[in-house]
């Protein structure tokens, strides 16, 4: 497994969270439509249900005021006889009315429920100096009252007095049993007729009010959370079932895809954007001093799980993205940036050599990015080359035009891996090729396979014949190094003399 095959989300508990996610999506989203279009609804219905209360608890005033002024026409005559008939034949003719009561000054004195009286009863409190609420008495316990005043100019009064229940009944009439109530002064009704001071309790939710134009009372009709949500569940339970089915089947069709590997080439770019392509720089040495005489610069993924990993995991996926130039550009900058500052303690005409695909060659930016790289060296302190492995298919006529403007820079050029690929040898001299790198297969074959080492044999004498500069790679053993300097090779490298090792390494064992 390496990064290029993970799956589009590597880590799975994120994975299963996500899916997770999208099962619960349309159910998220079904819960919100529900609960909006409940809301919507139910911010309608509110005016309904207001305007059909009002209208319904206006009857009750209508008829309270009517009684009060009759009443107020027997006020002064003694509450006997004909009065008292009278009296009591209003509380029966009026719908609504429970009781009518004399009085003047502080005492009622006659009452169509009990007759002739001496009570005491509280002036205060009347709502436009008309209308109270009251707790129930002893003949409606556990609900309120509506006590409703007539005054004369001579302060005496008739009151009517209405069961609650008349109102319960007005206010739940537009089928809004909770959250409706009755404001009166300093009380109010809730839909059960229960009678409270102060004011109902504030909904966040929804609230409509409607004040009556002549009578001093309100109607307020508010929804509640605990109202609002049990409504939405009712309404939502039947989709629910539904929504999540259609969540599973999409969930599972997003867990086959989050299983995928992302496509390498945006992995690739992602790591290239996270500079996760590094430098590493394997020394060259000259063949018969033995000198450091230059560096193949060789790419290495650091990548943050799997550590250091070899081009071999993923060099074709890159050259497949076509994101090697700008992984190259990327090379050439760090090693730029780390080595210029030491060009002091590098020795004259250094050789630092990059490897090219084919497909560079096409980059419109590798002549600038090269010029730069020599640029910050001093002049005549650096050789740039570039590699070009047999291999790969080159030698178009816009590939002979980038060499000549190239090899025109100074910069040189060399066939890596020479001896393996099946090219014609003639495009050596018609490309100007500098440099031959014999492939470490021959280098291997050193006193162990007599046909490679006359394949070995045979390379170096056409180098020599062309001559061009001859690299010997993977240079592993005492034996082959002597075998290749014997044979007249310019330079050296493998593991015997030194191996790839980062910028900082590569700096730190430059002499002071
Ligand atoms: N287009 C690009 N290709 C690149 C780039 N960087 C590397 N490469 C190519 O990837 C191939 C593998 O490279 P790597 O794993 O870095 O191997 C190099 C050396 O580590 C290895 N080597 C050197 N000495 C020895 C040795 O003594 N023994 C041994 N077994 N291996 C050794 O050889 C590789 C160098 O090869 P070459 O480039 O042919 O000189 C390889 O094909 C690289 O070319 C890049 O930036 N761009």
């Amino acid at each position: 497994m390496t990064p290029l095959n993970d799956p589009r989300v590597a880590s799975r508990p994120r994975r299963l969270l996500l899916v997770l996610l999208v099962v619960l999506l349309p159910a998220l989203l079904g819960w919100g439509i529900t609960l909006v279009s409940i809301y919507l609804s139910m911010q309608s219905r509110l005016e309904g249900v207001v305007g059909g209360a009002h209208d319904a608890v206006t009857l009750v005033f209508k008829s309270a005021d009517a009684t009060a002024s009759e009443a107020l026409l027997l006020v002064g005559q003694p509450c006997q006889g004909k009065t008292l008939r009278l009296l009591r034949e209003l509380t029966t003719r009026a719908l609504y009315v429970r009781t009518v009561n004399l009085g003047s000054g502080e005492h009622y004195y006659c009452s169509s429920l009990y007759g002739a009286l001496s009570k005491e009863t509280e002036l205060s409190g009347y709502a436009g100096g008309r209308t109270k609420l009251r707790l129930g008495s002893q003949l409606t316990p556990g609900g309120g009252v509506l006590a409703y005043r007539a005054l004369a100019a001579d302060g005496s009064f008739a009151v009517v007095g209405i069961s609650g229940g008349h109102l319960r009944t007005a206010l739940r009439q537009g089928g809004l049993s909770d959250g409706m109530s009755l404001q009166i002064g300093d009380k109010w009704m809730d839909s059960e007729g229960g009678v409270h001071s102060g004011t109902p309790p504030r909904s966040l939710l929804l609230e409509t009010r409607r004040q009556h134009a002549i009578y001093p009372f309100t109607i307020v009709a508010a929804v509640y959370w605990p109202a609002f949500l049990a409504e939405s569940r009712v309404s939502y339970q039947p989709m629910l079932i539904l929504l999540l089915l259609l969540g599973s089947w999409a969930g599972w069709f997003y867990y086959q895809w989050l299983q995928q590997p992302r496509p390498a080439s945006e992995v690739i770019a992602a790591a290239a954007e996270r500079q996760e392509f590094i430098p590493f720089l394997q020394p060259l040495f000259d063949a018969r001093s033995g000198r450091l005489m230059g560096a193949e610069v060789l790419l290495r993924w650091q990548h943050p799980r799997d550590g250091l990993l070899s081009p071999f995991a993923f060099i074709e996926a890159v050259e497949k993205s076509g994101q090697m130039g700008r992984i190259t550009r990327q090379l050439m900058q760090d090693v730029t940036t780390a080595l210029a500052p030491q060009a002091a303690r590098l020795p004259d005409g250094f050789h630092l050599a990059f490897n090219l695909d084919a497909g560079q060659l096409d980059d419109p930016c590798l002549l600038d990015d090269c010029r730069r790289l020599m640029a910050a060296f001093p002049a005549d302190k650096l050789v740039l080359t570039l590699e070009l492995t047999e291999r790969e298919a080159f030698g178009s006529d816009g590939h002979f035009e980038v060499f000549s403007a190239l090899q025109a820079q100074g910069i040189q050029l060399a066939i890596d891996d020479f001896g393996t690929g099946q090219s014609s040898l003639a495009y050596l001299h018609q490309l100007a090729i500098d440099t031959l790198k014999i492939d470490r297969a021959f280098v291997d074959a050193i006193g162990r396979d007599s046909l490679g080492k006359v394949v070995l044999d045979a390379i170096i004498a056409l180098g020599k014949q062309l001559n061009l500069k001859l690299v010997a790679e993977g240079v592993e053993t005492e034996a082959q190094r002597d075998y290749l300097v014997a044979a007249g090779v310019d330079f050296l490298q493998g593991y015997l003399l030194a191996r790839p090792m980062p910028l900082a390494g590569f700096i730190a064992q430059l002499p002071e």
